[in-house]
């Protein structure tokens, strides 16, 4: 059996003639914590309806812990927790009458019911509520009664589409708390559309955008992929064609990029880009040779890379950059 808790593999899904995922694939580790990322409609909800054997694939494969969640759906439900966009709650119940009724269908021995109810409300936070009817809760806690009923059978495998959505922030560094909480014990996946909720939580992100995976990286990593957005945007004028041989000179610059979209031509002002590694900070040494070389420097503004660049330019058709090398 292979190490890999769960492994997509070419995994596609058309709604009619709407292809909502293609050629999905990508694999977790067990213990790692894994972001889904994504704009609206890329077809996260989808990919984790997929994951949780709630919707039927069109073509491909998954399986978790080994079991393909279409021919073992009953081994597989068994092996994973699955919070829904839309919680699955029932307003006039109880906190612990909800978590006991789930924890029924949910097949766990009568004799062991009241320990993985009380386990599940323990590690949500949830025991002083657990009389409260879940229709008085703050959607806080709703969410985290959402969370315990995709853990109260202790699955290894946890499946969160997005969520945090619709809470307030407070309520969502809670959440955001809770599941790394979780991550010691559990894989987890979590489908979101913000970028810091992924960099922050998850040990990898994978991006998916029109229904396929662009990238997938540590947030470290992706970091790193936006070089182009380390350095310096410099707006000078005079004879460049000295200066840009000796920028290129300094050391810890990578490329000098001149922006000619932007060059005002008849002012003989340029807009350049100094790429610089992300660990230098050239900018008094690129200036004083701009001075020095007897051009006249108007504005030099650093530019650092942050991942929603990367997410940016990885899910936007039209690339940010405007400059042309
Ligand atoms: N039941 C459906 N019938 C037809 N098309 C659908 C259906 N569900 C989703 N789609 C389409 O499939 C694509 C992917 O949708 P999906 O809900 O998986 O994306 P998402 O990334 O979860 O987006 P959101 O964050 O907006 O929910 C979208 O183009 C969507 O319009």
């Amino acid at each position: 059996m292979s190490s890999k808790t769960i492994e997509v593999e070419h995994l596609s899904k058309a709604y009619g003639s709407t292809a909502a995922i293609e050629d999905v694939h990508f694999s977790v580790d067990a213990g790692e914590i894994i972001g889904f990322l994504g704009p609206n409609g890329a077809g996260k909800t989808t990919t984790m309806r997929i994951l949780a054997g709630y919707l039927p694939a069109t073509s491909g494969t998954v399986k978790i812990a080994g079991y393909d969640v279409h021919r073992h759906s009953m081994e597989v439900r068994r092996r994973i927790g699955y919070l829904p966009e839309v919680p699955p709650l029932y307003p006039d119940m109880s906190v612990k009458q909800y978590l006991y009724f789930v924890s029924k269908i949910k097949g766990i021995r009568a004799g062991d019911r009241r320990r993985q109810v009380y386990n599940a409300m323990v590690r949500c936070q949830l025991i002083e509520r657990e009389n409260t009817v879940i229709r008085q809760l703050s959607k806080g806690y709703r969410q985290r009664v959402g969370i315990a009923q995709a853990i109260v059978h202790e699955p290894p495998v946890i499946i969160l589409d997005e969520p945090t959505v619709g809470l307030d922030p407070r309520q969502i560094i809670e959440v955001r708390n809770l599941i790394k909480s979780l991550a010691r014990e559990h894989t987890i996946i979590l489908s979101t559309h913000i970028l810091p909720e992924a960099s922050m939580i998850c040990d990898r992100v994978i991006i998916i955008n029109q229904g396929k995976v662009v990238t997938t990286n540590t947030p470290q990593d992706l970091q790193g992929q936006l070089e182009i957005s380390s350095g310096y945007e410099i707006e000078l004028s005079g004879n460049l064609e000295i200066v840009l041989p000796l920028l290129k000179a300094i050391p810890g610059v990578t490329n000098t990029i001149l922006d000619n979209n932007l060059s005002i031509e008849d002012t003989q002002r340029h807009m350049l880009r100094v790429t610089c590694k992300s660990t230098t900070e050239p900018g008094k040494d690129i200036a004083a040779l701009i001075v020095r070389q007897g051009l006249e420097l108007h504005e030099l503004r650093r530019t650092r890379p942050s991942l929603e660049d990367v997410f940016l330019e990885l899910t936007t058709e039209e690339p940010l950059s405007v400059y042309n090398q």
